[in-house]
């Protein structure tokens, strides 16, 4: 039988611990905290998904070892930027065949690495094991069975295909797939996007304007995925513009409430003080940013999103900056 260790207690490592569970894979969770590890181990998280009765066959730790022993499956589900540094804590313990499963949407700050290869190095991991999970996939949504598809990619479709089989109770179909770099940057990109459509109706724009800069921050997406190796064709599936729909109108997206908050006229910093769980947008616009820049793509909506999170610009300023600039053919 298939065993599944899933290392992060947050919303999203919990809500796939039990589709994992509910897929009928017994899993293990790794927790930082021992109170939030008794509550798992007593059926439900009330920090992060309240009111949820998790499925049998999850139970959690706090020992890496343990959470992740005969493990055929190790799944990461912890902010991007803390898992360099979470890895070489748990590099001894993760099992030397297992696949090791991102679920996380970000870009690392400095490097500019997605989280496989950040999986790579840190983790001393062969790429052919490592997989990405992403897809719309709001937490909460999933963790109350509502049907959602996903895609499961890996290099060796072999590995994504195991992975797929052992995540696909009845309300959760997971899609296969070999585009490692085009299904991770579509999952880090749309959080950038969901902040800049936060932003604007926080501003009180309408669906016009809205729709405008998820179908430009689609091409961002696409512009800067073709220049890295990725598929243009995971863009228009579920990774891509799936995931940047669910993201940019859910009430429920992070970063969608966070740049809510900043275009009604809040600072960042009191954002910040408010949000209580990871906005992975707000940290990786920088780095998406960053990674445009050196392969020379333009990205004006993730640019716009970093001069507010990062330069102190206002919300509306920024609007102005985007609306005039020159005109081009839609397809450049
Ligand atoms: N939530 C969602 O709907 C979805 C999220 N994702 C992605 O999944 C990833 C994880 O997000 P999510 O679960 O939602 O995040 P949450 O904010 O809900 O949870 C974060 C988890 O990471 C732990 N954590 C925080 N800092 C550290 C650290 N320094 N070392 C170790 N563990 C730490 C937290 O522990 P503690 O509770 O002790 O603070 C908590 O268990 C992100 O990249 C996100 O973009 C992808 C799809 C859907
Ligand atoms: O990735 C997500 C849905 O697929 C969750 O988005 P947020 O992190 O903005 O909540």
């Amino acid at each position: 039988m298939t065993r599944a260790a899933v290392f992060g207690t947050g919303s999203w490592g919990t809500a796939y611990a039990a589709v994992l569970a509910d897929g009928g894979t017994p899993v293990t969770m790794w927790g930082r905290r021992q109170a939030m590890v008794d509550q798992i181990n007593a059926g439900s998280n009330e920090d992060y998904l309240p009111g949820i009765r998790l499925p049998e066959g999850i139970r959690a730790t706090t020992d890496p070892v343990e959470a992740a022993a005969d493990a055929d499956i190790v799944v990461l589900a912890v902010p991007s930027q803390t898992l360099r540094a979470n890895l070489a804590e748990w590099a001894h313990a993760l099992p030397r065949r297992a696949a090791i499963v991102s679920l996380m949407k970000g870009v690392e700050l400095g490097t500019t690495k997605r989280m496989s290869e950040v999986i790579a190095e840190a983790g001393g991991i062969e790429p052919g094991r490592i997989v990405v999970v992403s897809g719309p996939n709001l937490a909460k949504e999933i963790a109350q069975k509502q049907p959602a598809a996903s895609v499961i990619a890996c290099i060796d479709e072999r590995i994504a295909e195991m992975v797929a089989e052992a995540s696909n109770p009845p309300y959760f179909r997971p899609y296969t797939s070999g585009d490692v770099i085009g299904v991770e940057l579509g999952g880090a990109v749309k959080n950038v996007i969901a902040l800049a459509v936060g932003m604007a109706e926080g501003l009180g724009m309408g669906d016009n304007s809205k729709a405008s800069i998820i179908t430009r921050g689609l091409a961002e997406t696409s512009r800067l995925g073709m220049k890295l190796g990725a598929d243009p064709v995971t863009f228009s599936g579920l990774a891509g513009v799936g995931d940047l729909i669910a993201t940019c109108m859910s009430p429920l997206s992070r970063n969608r409430t966070f740049g809510l908050n900043l275009g009604k006229g809040m600072t960042v910093d009191e954002v910040v003080a408010v949000t209580r769980q990871t906005a992975e947008g707000v940290k990786s616009c920088e780095s998406i940013l960053q990674l445009a820049h050196d392969h020379g793509v333009s990205v004006p909506i993730i640019e716009q999103v970093a001069a507010v999170v990062h330069d102190g610009r206002s919300p509306k300023e920024v609007v102005g900056a985007l609306m005039l600039r020159a005109l081009k053919n839609e397809a450049e």
